[in-house]
């Protein structure tokens, strides 16, 4: 179910729209526009559905759109053209066109922000800050401070609840503005690089936080970065934004095996692919593999034998080599050497290599009852080095 949906959405900075909007359309770049109508084209036709449950990555570099695309969802950016829609309850509000008594409902009651600067009041204590938003909802005194106080302690901030915001550290003010923000019970959260100003550790910490309270929740979450590893990490759904457009949309595993854009894919060279990558996209399938004497090649040494499409055994130079089910409750450190696994075709890329480490051997992969295709070290260092999507290796 869509929460949030932008439609062919056109923002843009300045005083002459008349002029510019035709110029968008006829194809100008931003800068062209602005030497012609001195208007900076913020967003340009945006296009995203965020669903319930999803979080919702805008990337792009310094001046692409994100934060101006974000500030729309609230309101709190005027759109030109397109719509901006919010769900509310069984209906979709346009913010760009409700009157302002249900602009202010859907802030207090439907779409909360989280900034980079944290944005708490320093006169008041860790728990006021956190219970403010609930004074707006009109919520009685002592039933916001409860429910400030069970928000701090998910984020593991209660003992700190009488402390003023320059008490704590700068991961702890985030953490502050995080509790306010999942305090207000909004379905929507919209948050813009809350953790790009902290330490790569913290930074990461919170990441796992936001990730963990967003299971719990279900919260439809809207998140600005810069940083496509944090993206990967925390995305179910990625836009990366270049000069005002969305260039790509897409699963964080499909941003990285096919960027759309030489942009997408430079941003993509820098990150590391074990977090993204699974098994089915790393795997070499069973039918690009030899068959003799109705065993399957691996290599010179090592066959193996299915029968309905499934592994029934594996054949090495000293016979048969044991073989063994892997599942992620499987403890890597109870892994026998020498063994190979059958895995699920989704397992991560981290997994599979870490399993590799420990039992030593290549791994079938199996989808739906059926062997699907192996992985094996060609496999992971063709991922390590890159080689995974389909430009690098078209140009090599
Ligand atoms: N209030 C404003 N008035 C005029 N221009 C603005 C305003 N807000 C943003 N812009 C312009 O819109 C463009 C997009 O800015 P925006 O802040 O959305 O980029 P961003 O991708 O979020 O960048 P950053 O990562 O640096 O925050 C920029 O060229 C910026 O100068």
């Amino acid at each position: 179910m869509s929460v949030v949906t932008i439609e062919n959405v056109d923002i843009v900075f300045g005083d002459n729209k008349a002029k510019t909007l035709p110029l968008m359309d006829k194809g100008h770049t931003r800068d062209q526009i602005l030497g012609m109508t001195g208007d900076v084209v913020g967003v340009q036709n945006a296009n995203i559905e965020v669903n319930e449950g999803e979080i919702c990555v805008l990337m792009g570099l310094s001046g692409s759109g994100k934060s101006t695309l974000l500030r729309a969802v609230n309101g709190l950016n005027k759109i030109a053209r397109g719509r901006c829609l919010v769900r509310d309850g069984d209906k979709m509000v346009d913010m760009a066109k409700c009157d302002d008594a249900t602009l202010r409902h859907m802030r207090t009651r439907r779409v909360s922000m989280v900034f980079q600067s944290f944005a708490l009041m320093p006169w008041l204590t860790v728990l006021e800050n956190v219970a403010f938003g609930l004074e707006m909802q009109g919520m009685p005194k002592a039933e916001r401070l409860k429910k400030a106080r069970e928000q701090l302690k998910m984020v593991s901030l209660d003992k700190w609840a009488n402390k003023k915001p320059d008490e704590l550290s700068g991961g702890m003010r985030q953490r502050v503005g995080l509790a306010r923000a999942f305090a207000m019970d909004t379905d929507v959260l919209l948050m813009d690089e809350p953790f790009s100003a902290l330490d790569p550790l913290i930074r990461s910490q919170l990441q796992d936080e936001l990730i963990e309270l967003q299971r719990r929740l279900n919260k439809t979450i809207i998140f600005v970065s810069h940083d496509l590893d944090e993206a990967l990490k925390i995305g179910t759904k990625i836009a990366i934004m270049e000069s005002a457009r969305i260039i790509q949309e897409d699963a964080p595993e499909q941003i990285v095996l096919n960027p759309a854009t030489e942009y997408v894919e430079k941003f993509v060279a820098h990150t590391n692919p074990l977090n993204v990558l699974r098994g089915s996209s790393l795997m070499t399938p069973l039918n690009e593999l030899a068959v003799k004497d109705d065993h399957i090649v691996i290599n010179d040494d090592i066959r193996m034998k299915l029968e309905n499409g499934k592994l029934i055994s594996v054949q090495g130079p000293r016979g048969d080599i044991p073989t063994a089910r892997w599942t992620p409750e499987t403890i890597f450190a109870n892994v026998p050497d020498n063994t190979v696994f059958i895995v699920p075709a989704n397992i991560a890329m981290r997994d599979a290599v870490e399993l590799r480490y420990h039992s030593n051997h290549f791994m079938v992969l199996e989808e739906a009852g059926k062997s699907v295709g192996i992985l094996n070290d060609h496999n992971f260092y063709h991922a390590l080095l890159g080689k995974h999507f389909g430009r690098e290796e078209a140009a090599a």
